[in-house]
């Protein structure tokens, strides 16, 4: 009688979502900041008990990466209003066909120089990707961050130094966004067809 019940949890362990999720934090860096939003969003997620968390640069990012994540954390620096060139063509890398991405939940984080110079148009055009993919795009936990998470590094009274010194309430909201995801991840089980 004992085996069958072990073979039952077995059974809805491996089928039913019980397996330990993966969290993907992707991102962009040239001088660092974005980088650090980074960990700081790894920390977030990391908070979540029973989910693992894969931090890596764009550059490192396979397509097993990809495919074996369950949710998708991308974070760019803004260029010109835009996602930077490093980030536009790792999305443009991810695999297409038979869908291998779709139900994955996605989110973003951005870092700005300026106050309004792009912070959410870079997020919305990430999330924007994401939803081509089929992926299923969520934001930060409230209002104050509804499209992820996003950090100010060269505008008074938020210019970090060298040491990349991002506002606390900055790093926060990328811990905020990090934790939300996997907690999502966590609550999901198999996804409908
Ligand atoms: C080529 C280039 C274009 C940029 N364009 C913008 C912009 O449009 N708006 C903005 O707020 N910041 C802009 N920035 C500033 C970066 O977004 C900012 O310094 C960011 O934190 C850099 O991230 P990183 O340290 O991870 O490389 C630009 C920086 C570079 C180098």
């Amino acid at each position: 009688m004992i085996k069958y019940v072990l073979l039952l949890i077995f059974f809805f362990w491996s089928n039913q979502g019980f397996a330990q999720k993966t969290v993907l934090i992707a991102y962009h860096s040239e001088t660092g900041n974005t980088e650090v939003m980074a960990q700081s969003v790894e920390k977030g997620a990391l908070s979540v008990d029973g989910v693992s968390v894969v931090l890596k640069s764009v550059d490192d990012v396979s397509n097993e990466d990809l495919i074996s994540a369950d949710a998708i954390i991308v974070g760019s620096p803004v260029y010109n209003a835009n996602v930077t060139p490093e980030i536009s063509a790792f999305i443009a890398s991810w695999p297409f066909e038979v869908q291998p991405l779709k139900d994955k939940i996605g989110a973003a984080f951005v870092t700005a120089g300026g106050i309004s110079a792009g912070e959410e148009i870079v997020q919305m055009n990430i999330l924007q990707s994401m939803l081509v993919f089929g992926m299923i795009v969520v934001g930060g936990p409230d209002w104050t961050q509804p499209f992820g998470a996003s950090a100010v590094t060269g505008e008074p009274p938020f210019e970090v130094s060298e040491q990349n010194e991002i506002s606390e309430q900055f790093t926060e909201k990328g811990f905020l966004l990090g934790e939300r995801v996997a907690k999502l991840v966590k609550s999901m089980n198999s996804v409908v067809e």
